[in-house]
This record gives structure tokens, C-alpha cells and sequence, in this order.
């Protein structure tokens, strides 16, 4: 079993323990009251290469990263730092994250976030409306292609931009026709943990120029948001070097002067 299954299986568990304690009926119910999500795509469409930075706990390839007591405060210093998105992990077991962090980061920045997760069903969607998410993830390979589909427009209708992930050139087909908008490539490849900084260079070519192209993982610096930006990325998704540095909003403001440089704000 791929380390990618392993997740997914304590995801459908933790989601059938959610749902049984919270019927989707009464979750939609929430969502009437939630915050309107904001427009994601069009902050990534601004010119210029953006930073997403996300809060991330723990993962499954480093086990604990950094002790996040405080993912708003975190989150207030990526906000500070000028990220353009805000990315919380909400999965538990193996990146120790939640729904709670989500609502905390919420409540303390205006910047749009990201729920990052396993999405598998659209009560996760759900959730992500009523802790306040403006986006979520979807991973090609976690999913048939009917249910990408299905959820690539279920998220629209509940005005979430979907963030469709691959790591291959078939998956870019697949994401591509399940009409993908924002496309990730992550360096990471999620069967064996293995990071190639050469991913995006090798798939970016084959997605569509009106696409936008994030490239995700891996980045340690300037010189990383630089390569994947010569290499076509509109976008970068950090974790790990920020989470794991001195200084969070000075790493994001690095990364954001980088992005911002004339050169890459005058080829959009
Ligand atoms: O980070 C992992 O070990 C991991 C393992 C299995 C599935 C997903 C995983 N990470 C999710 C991500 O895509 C990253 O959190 C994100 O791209 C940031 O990456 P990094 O900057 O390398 O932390």
C-alpha cells in the first residue's frame, strides 16, 4: 500500500466519524452563515510569480516539522510577509493539522486560504465554506475521474477555486478535462515521498497557457521560486523551509520581492 492510500484511508475514517456527528443537512445549514470566500484565482492572477504559504504542522515524509502553537500568529507573519494565498493543512494524522487551525487563521487574516487536504467527498467541501477556506485542493491521483469532475464543479458552485494537483503528464489530461483552471505540480511524488525539482519543468509544457501553473514543494529559497518561475510557474506552494526558518515573514517577504521583480511582473 502506497503511502498515499495509507492517508487516504484514516481520511475516509476521521470524514465517517465527522459525518455521522454532523449530517451534511446540518452542515449546509452552517454554511448559510459562513464568510463569503474570496476570489482566489484572481489573486493568483495578478502579475507577478505569487507565494503561497502554508501552515503545516508535521508531514509524512519529516514527521513533526515545527511546534505551531499558534497557527494565527503564524499565519498573521505569512500575511505580513505578503503571501498571496494562506495554505492550512486540515489533515490530522499525518500532518497533524485541523479544521480548528483553519477557523483560527480565518479569524486572524484577510488573505484567501487554501484548505489543504485529501478531498474525497464534497462534505469536505462543505467544510471548507464554513471554516472559511476560498480554495481547495484536489489530487488527481487520489481520485477517479468521475469524482474529480464532480467536485472540480462542485467546488465552484460553492464559489471555492479548486486547486487541481498532478505529478505526471496523465494527470494533467485528466485535470485539464475535468476543466481545471489552477493547476499544481508537485514536486512530491505522494506514492514514494521523493522530491524532483525537475517535475515542473518536465509537465508545465503540456498545460494549457491560460492555466494558472503553481509549482508545489521542494522550494527552499529565492533561488527555487526563481527556477520555477524561468520554468513557466505563476505561483510557488512553501511549507516546510518556512516553517522550519528563523523568521516566517521575512522567508515570505524574500520570496515575494523575488516574485515581484520586473522581469516576471511584465510577462503576464
Ligand atoms: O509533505 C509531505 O511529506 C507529503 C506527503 C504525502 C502527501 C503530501 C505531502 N505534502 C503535501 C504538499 O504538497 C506540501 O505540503 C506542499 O507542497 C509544501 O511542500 P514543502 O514546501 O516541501 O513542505
Amino acid at each position: 500500500m502506497s503511502v498515499l492510500d495509507e492517508i487516504l484511508d484514516g481520511v475516509r475514517a476521521d470524514l465517517a466519524k465527522r459525518q455521522e456527528a454532523l449530517p451534511l443537512d446540518r452542515l449546509k445549514a452552517q454554511a448559510e452563515s459562513a464568510p463569503t470566500p474570496q476570489d482566489a484565482e484572481a489573486a493568483l492572477r495578478r502579475p507577478g510569480v505569487h507565494v503561497i504559504a502554508e501552515v503545516k504542522r508535521a508531514s509524512p515524509s519529516k514527521g513533526p516539522l515545527a511546534t505551531i502553537t499558534d497557527p494565527a500568529a503564524l499565519a498573521r507573519d505569512y500575511e505580513a510577509g505578503g503571501a498571496a494565498l494562506i495554505s492550512v493543512l486540515t489533515e490530522e494524522r499525518r500532518f497533524k493539522g485541523s479544521l480548528d487551525d483553519l477557523r483560527a487563521v480565518h479569524q486572524a487574516v484577510d488573505t484567501p486560504l487554501l484548505r489543504k487536504d485529501f478531498v474525497v467527498s464534497s462534505y469536505q467541501l462543505w467544510e471548507a465554506r464554513v471554516f472559511g477556506a476560498s480554495a481547495v485542493l484536489l489530487i488527481v491521483a487520489a481520485l477517479p475521474q468521475e469524482a474529480l469532475v464532480s467536485l472540480v464543479e462542485r467546488a465552484r458552485s460553492l464559489g471555492l477555486m479548486p486547486l487541481v494537483e498532478v505529478h505526471d503528464e496523465d494527470e494533467v489530461t485528466r485535470a485539464v478535462d475535468a476543466g481545471a483552471t489552477v493547476i499544481g505540480v508537485n514536486a512530491r511524488n505522494l506514492k514514494t515521498l521523493e522530491v524532483d525539482r525537475d517535475t515542473f519543468s518536465r509537465i508545465a509544457p503540456g498545460i494549457p497557457s491560460d492555466v494558472v501553473k503553481i509549482a508545489e514543494s521542494g522550494v527552499r529559497g529565492p533561488h527555487d521560486l526563481l527556477a520555477y518561475a524561468g520554468a513557466g510557474a505563476g505561483a510557488v506552494l512553501v511549507g516546510e523551509s518556512l516553517v522550519r526558518g528563523r523568521n516566517p515573514r521575512e522567508a515570505v517577504a524574500d520570496l515575494v520581492t523575488a516574485g515581484a521583480h520586473p522581469a516576471l511582473r511584465d510577462r503576464n
